[in-house]
């Protein structure tokens, strides 16, 4: 299968996410400028941690206007397996792709640190080689983390099974301690860890490596969400 992981303007963790494709699957990574307006030819979609466009107005805010969201949305509407990661998290919650909203953290502060997850959902494709109440350690790097959505959707997020993640601790203020979201469809994820940054034991875990290796097996099989 082939990747496609998408360049804007400022993102920094595209190296990374490809480095972390290319181990956890061995398959083919192509980085994606975010001028592109096709992504028929890749298999699944990664959007990237970073500073797309300097973080100004809003994280994603800028970002979502970019040529290429039209072919995310598209490809997610087709079914395409689709993960924002951090910054990418971000975009697809400003482009409607998922719910809720993204926010400055509660202490204000910047955090760079290894976070500790709760597996909330391991029905999904990118989530089926965790177990349900499993901890797993996935560092955090960002500002505006905090998750926040109406109740009403929050409650509908809970009971459909659509919070993948939660922080075990409250790193951030998120609501519910929410660290990531699937779209209804259950083919977009979103997270504000960054897996990508957990793929080797010199990072302090290799607890992402089952994310990528998980999408890669849904695509495989043919996966079929929705
Ligand atoms: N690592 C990232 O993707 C950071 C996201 C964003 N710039 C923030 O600070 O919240």
């Amino acid at each position: 299968m082939r990747w496609a992981v998408i360049v804007f303007p400022g993102s920094n963790c595209d190296d990374d996410a490809v480095a972390a494709i290319t181990r956890a699957t061995g398959d083919e990574v192509v980085k994606v400028w975010h001028q592109e307006r096709d992504l028929r030819p890749y298999d699944a979609i990664v959007l990237p941690g970073g500073f797309s466009y300097g973080d100004y107005l809003r994280c994603g805010a800028i970002a979502r206007f970019s040529p290429v969201m039209a072919a995310v949305r598209a490809e997610a509407e087709a079914g395409k397996l689709v993960l924002g990661i951090c910054n990418g998290f971000q975009i697809l919650t400003e482009a409607g792709l998922l719910p809720g909203a993204l926010v400055r953290n509660h202490h204000l502060q910047f955090r760079c640190e290894m976070a500790e997850l709760v597996v909330e959902n391991d029905r999904s494709p990118f989530t089926s080689l965790y177990r349900r109440g499993e901890r797993v350690r996935i560092p955090i790097a960002h500002g505006e983390g905090r998750y926040i959505a109406d109740e009403a959707v929050l409650d509908e997020l809970a009971r459909a099974g659509r919070i993948a993640f939660t922080y075990a601790a409250d790193v951030n203020g998120s609501a519910r301690r929410i660290a990531g979201v699937l779209n209804e469809r259950g083919n977009v994820l979103g997270l504000m860890p960054h897996p990508e940054r957990a793929v080797a034991a010199w990072m302090g875990s290799e607890d992402g490596l089952r994310m990528f290796a998980a999408i890669h097996r849904a695509v495989e099989e043919g996966v079929h969400v929705g």
